[in-house]
């Protein structure tokens, strides 16, 4: 697919077959070799090709048993695993106690988790954390982001569904109230709030990677479009702290944000306001505006609509940053754009788009010179950045 790794627009047409160049011809013929078990018996006996065969037959297990791995590491952060070993080593039987298991059970999943690099047997029954388990420690909206898995996986059991357009109504659909048509303004606390508080949670890791990524030092007041709880305006406000800050969300976020900004002593340099971002006029005092995980959940229509509204509330010259996860050539890329697009999938709105898809949508606005910044983690989000 050109572009974007994500749902196709429902309008796209699809390509003709294209003449059967030399390329295809050796895929094929490629493909027919490996695919055949009498060459993969030779290749086994051949010690580089062999090599290469463990590989690819790993790779393609790997995907077979990802499902199971996803549940070991599910169920090490449902136990509060990483938590209880985050400072310092426990033995299997302190952890049992705290985890309310039998500890011969516990140990059957930490040797599992082992084997993930999760956690590390120091000495007998003695467990530490590896490194992903230590990451994972220290990022409270990671292991809110696993929780968080049980729904989607749930939405997955019907993939086919999915794929088909017959699945119905999905988990993640009502999760993400805005993302499900209607009007979004009039979405009381009680629908924004389950979202609201996982984006709060899972804002750290982003901010981290768009701070270090573009410097806002440069800039004297930013206002972050569908900010949420505020977690990314407090965290650049707290890395620069002459920058004047401000917000626009939902009626019930912005009360949220409102509240959670003052908690973090930031009242006085911000200012919320509650609307519709495809209709409500922006405020338009900012230097710079941030569209933080916001267009991917849209369709083509209504991103388009979204950055038409921006562009006409900003004054000319205003800085606009775009920070998603993108589709791209990086491993990270790849990786994040095939679970990205499943999970809109399954939401029903957005797609996972490539830098490529997303400077078209800002240059068809209006906005100018758009530019790729890759940031330290393809995963998480990749920038792009243009003028109004
Ligand atoms: C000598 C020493 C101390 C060490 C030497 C060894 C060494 C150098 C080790 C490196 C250690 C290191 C720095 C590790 C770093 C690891 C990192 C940064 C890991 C990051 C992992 C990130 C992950 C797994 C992120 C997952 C994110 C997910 C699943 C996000 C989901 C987001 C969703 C569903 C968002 C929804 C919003 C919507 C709907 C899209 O708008
Ligand atoms: C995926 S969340 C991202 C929140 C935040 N930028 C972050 O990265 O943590 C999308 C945000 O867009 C807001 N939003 C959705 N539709 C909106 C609309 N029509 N007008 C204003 N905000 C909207 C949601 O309330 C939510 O806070």
């Amino acid at each position: 697919m050109a572009g974007g790794a994500g749902i196709a627009e429902p309008a796209r047409e699809t390509q003709p077959a294209p003449p059967p160049s030399l390329a295809i011809r050796l895929r094929h013929w490629r493909n027919r070799q490996i695919g055949s078990p009498g060459f993969r018996r030779l290749m086994a006996r051949l010690p580089v090709a062999r090599w290469i065969a463990n590989r690819k037959a790993n790779h393609l297990f790997r995907l077979t048993a990802g499902f199971v791995h996803s549940q070991i590491l599910g169920s090490c952060v449902r136990l509060d695993l990483f938590g209880l070993l985050a400072d310092g080593g426990q033995t299997t039987g302190a952890l049992a106690q705290a985890c309310g298991l039998d500890p011969a059970r516990l140990r059957l999943l930490l040797e599992q988790a082992e084997r993930l690099a999760l956690v590390r047997e120091m000495a007998p029954d003695f467990w530490m954390l590896d490194d992903a388990g230590a990451v994972i420690a220290g990022d409270a909206g990671l292991a809110a982001m696993i929780r968080h898995h049980d729904i989607f996986y749930r939405d997955l059991g019907d993939l086919d569904g999915l794929l088909r357009g017959t699945a119905g109504d999905t988990e993640l659909a009502r999760f993400w109230a805005y993302a499900r048509g209607g009007d979004a303004a009039g979405l009381d606390t009680a629908a924004v709030a389950p979202y609201s508080s996982l984006m709060r949670l899972s804002q750290a890791m982003i901010a981290d990677c768009v701070l270090g990524a573009h410097d806002f030092s440069r800039y004297r007041c930013l206002l972050d479009i569908g900010g949420g709880d505020g977690a990314f305006l407090a965290e650049a406000g707290g890395a620069h702290p002459a920058l004047e800050l401000r917000l626009f969300d939902l009626p019930a976020v912005a009360e949220r944000a409102q509240q959670h900004l003052a908690e973090q002593g930031l009242a006085g340099r911000s200012r919320v306001q509650g609307g519709d971002f495809v209709q409500t006029p922006l405020p338009n005092d900012s230097d710079c505006v941030t569209l933080i995980r916001i267009l991917c959940d849209h369709d083509d229509d209504r991103a388009r609509r979204i950055l038409g509204n921006l562009h006409r509330s900003l004054k000319p010259g205003t800085h606009l940053v775009v920070a998603e996860a993108m589709a791209g050539p990086s491993e990270g890329a790849r990786l994040a754009a095939s679970y990205f697009s499943l999970y809109f999938l399954a939401m029903g709105s957005g797609r996972c788009r490539g830098t490529g898809d997303i400077m078209a949508l800002l240059t068809e606005a209006g906005f100018q010179a758009p530019r790729i910044v890759q940031t330290a983690n393809p995963l998480l989000a990749t920038l792009i950045v243009a003028r109004r």
